[in-house]
């Protein structure tokens, strides 16, 4: 079975994926790839650089996500630009991970896709997931983690789809605002549920 994982920024999702891989279970992760993509001198971070701008390229010649970031976030059109030129390379290496985990014979992969329906990716898994956290809670954790100010971490919650809409579309939906305990449970429950952990 194919399960994808998704959620809204910063509602846990890395922190599922964790105790998902401490149960030794495959994980194929997005944001891994979508940094993977854009390693120094790939054709996805020239096509970025044709768009954005020379000056997105630090000098050790990695992407500037900060500078990205600030970008994109601030600004639907470009981030549609960014969108169309890193989402076909991300698709293409994760479909490509998964099938090699199939190849050893893995029953069960996970799929960590933050964008999943915003993507329209559904079609990728056969169960979704859905780590969601209250609004209040969310920013919290977002300005904390990524040093934002109230401002910075609105436009990233506002650039996706409200995470109590992905609710009305998972199968599951583990809630993450309690202790990292709670969280865990209620991810064991789903796991022997759907047979994933016997
Ligand atoms: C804009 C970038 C450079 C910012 O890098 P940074 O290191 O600050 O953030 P990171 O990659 O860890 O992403 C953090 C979270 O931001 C959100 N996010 C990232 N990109 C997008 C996007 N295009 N639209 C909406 N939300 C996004 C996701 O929830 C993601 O989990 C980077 O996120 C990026 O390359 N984005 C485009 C690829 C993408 O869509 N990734 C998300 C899932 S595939
Ligand atoms: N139950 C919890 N209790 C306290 N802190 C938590 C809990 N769950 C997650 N966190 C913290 O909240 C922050 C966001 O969690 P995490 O990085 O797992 O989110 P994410 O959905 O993967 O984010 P992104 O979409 O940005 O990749 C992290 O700093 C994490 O340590």
């Amino acid at each position: 079975m194919i399960i994808g994982l998704t959620g809204s920024i910063a509602s846990g999702k890395s922190t599922v994926a964790k105790m998902i891989e401490s149960y030794g279970l495959p994980i194929v992760d997005a944001d891994l790839v979508a940094r993977q993509v854009v390693e120094p001198g790939t054709p996805t971070l020239k096509k970025i650089a044709e768009a954005f701008g020379p000056e997105v390229v630090a000098h050790d010649g990695s992407m500037d996500r900060a500078k990205v970031g600030s970008i994109i976030f601030h600004d639907e059109e470009m981030r549609k630009t960014l969108n169309s030129i890193i989402h076909p390379a991300i698709r293409e290496e994760m479909l490509r991970q998964r099938d090699e985990l199939m190849s050893y014979g893995e029953k069960n992969i996970f799929m960590d896709i933050p964008l999943l329906f915003e993507s329209k990716l559904e079609h990728f898994v056969e169960k979704i997931i859905v780590v969601s956290v209250n609004k209040e809670v969310q920013l919290q954790r977002l300005m904390e983690r990524n040093g934002f100010t109230e401002d910075e971490a609105n436009a990233r919650i506002a650039s996706q789809i409200p995470v109590k809409e992905k609710e009305q579309l998972a199968d599951a939906v583990i809630h993450n605002n309690g202790t990292l305990e709670d969280t865990a449970i209620q991810l064991q429950n789903i796991l022997y549920e759907w047979n994933v952990l016997k």
